[in-house]
């Protein structure tokens, strides 16, 4: 169990279920944050507002194969763990767990019981990457199983993965409270994300112009413009400014539906290639009721 200041650090699931007994026999609130690793200032802020809500903050690195295509970047996922630790503990977060891929899968990632959000999971990226969220389902199922926090929380930037996690905590029944933590953007409007760290110098330079598309679309459709319209030139724009865009969408906020002229909680949502990156980004757009 190496630690770090006073970070606790396990690996195994029965480590983790002690610690966590033990919390919950003083009568602790326990708050927990799922990442991927490679952490930025995007992962601390949602440990800085877990802070706030709990008195024991647990954080997870787990690279999950489950929700990586065959031909995805699984591989070649940034992993910093040291750096990681460091900024865990100087955080103040409680305890880290880093499973490998026996612990969560003894099995074997075939034999693992599925967990599927039908519908939200289709679209989107799920279209672009077929099991993707049934990937992040079952994963989230299982370390909210592990760990039983009160309370578990996600970033705004990976919204559809906010909406299937909230949609399969609300179907199955779990009790943990599903919190979301707004989007932390680079100086230039670039949504933090560690598959930034594959941009090289000129497509770090270009990457902004995906943020600004969506605000500029969110703009138009204020000001009155058709929401197909709009679409069609978001994607023109980025495609004008050398990223390849997967899609360019205007969703109902509240389930991810085709925007409809009744609607008004709106979303933007986008993901588009550059070079080895697929980034994504959305922003929220509010009209005024009629
Ligand atoms: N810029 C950000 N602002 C707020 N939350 C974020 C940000 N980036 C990631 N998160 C959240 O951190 C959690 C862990 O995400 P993850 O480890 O996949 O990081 P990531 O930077 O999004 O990586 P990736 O490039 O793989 O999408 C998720 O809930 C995610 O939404
Ligand atoms: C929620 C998550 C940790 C599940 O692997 C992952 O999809 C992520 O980092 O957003
Ligand atoms: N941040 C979402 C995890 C993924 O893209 O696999």
């Amino acid at each position: 169990m190496p630690n770090s200041s006073l970070l606790i650090e396990v690996e195994h699931l029965a480590e983790l279920r002690a610690q966590i007994r033990a919390w919950r026999a003083s009568g602790e609130r326990i708050a927990f944050v799922p990442t991927m690793g490679n952490l930025h200032t995007g992962h601390l802020s949602l440990v800085r507002e877990a802070q706030t809500r709990a008195d024991r903050v647990v954080v997870s690195i787990f690279v999950n194969p489950l929700q990586f295509g065959p031909h995805e970047d699984l591989d070649a996922y940034p992993r910093t763990l040291d750096a990681d630790r460091r900024q865990l503990a100087a955080t103040g977060c409680a305890l880290l767990f880093t499973p490998s891929v026996d612990e969560i899968y003894p099995r074997g990632q075939d034999a693992q019981t599925r967990v599927e959000v039908p519908g939200l999971s289709d679209i989107l990226c799920g279209a672009s990457r077929p099991g993707h969220f049934v990937g992040v389902a079952t994963v989230v199922c299982k370390l909210l199983n592990m760990v039983q926090p009160d309370v578990a929380l996600f970033g705004e930037k990976d919204f559809q993965q906010l909406l299937v996690i909230r949609r399969l905590v609300e179907d199955l029944a779990f009790p943990v409270e599903i919190v979301a933590v707004p989007t932390v953007r680079e100086p230039d409007g670039l949504a933090m994300s560690s598959r930034n760290n594959y941009l090289t110098p000129e497509e770090r330079a270009l990457a902004p112009t995906l943020y600004q598309v969506l605000r500029a679309t969110a703009e138009k459709i204020g000001a009155g413009e058709a929401i197909a319209r709009a679409e069609q030139a978001g994607l023109e724009a980025l495609a004008a400014a050398g990223l390849r865009p997967d899609y360019l969408s205007v969703r109902r906020a509240e389930d991810l539906a085709p925007a409809g002229p009744e609607d008004r909680a709106l979303i933007i949502l986008a993901a588009a290639y550059l070079g080895r990156a697929r980034l994504i980004d959305n922003v929220r757009l509010n009209l005024d009721p009629r």
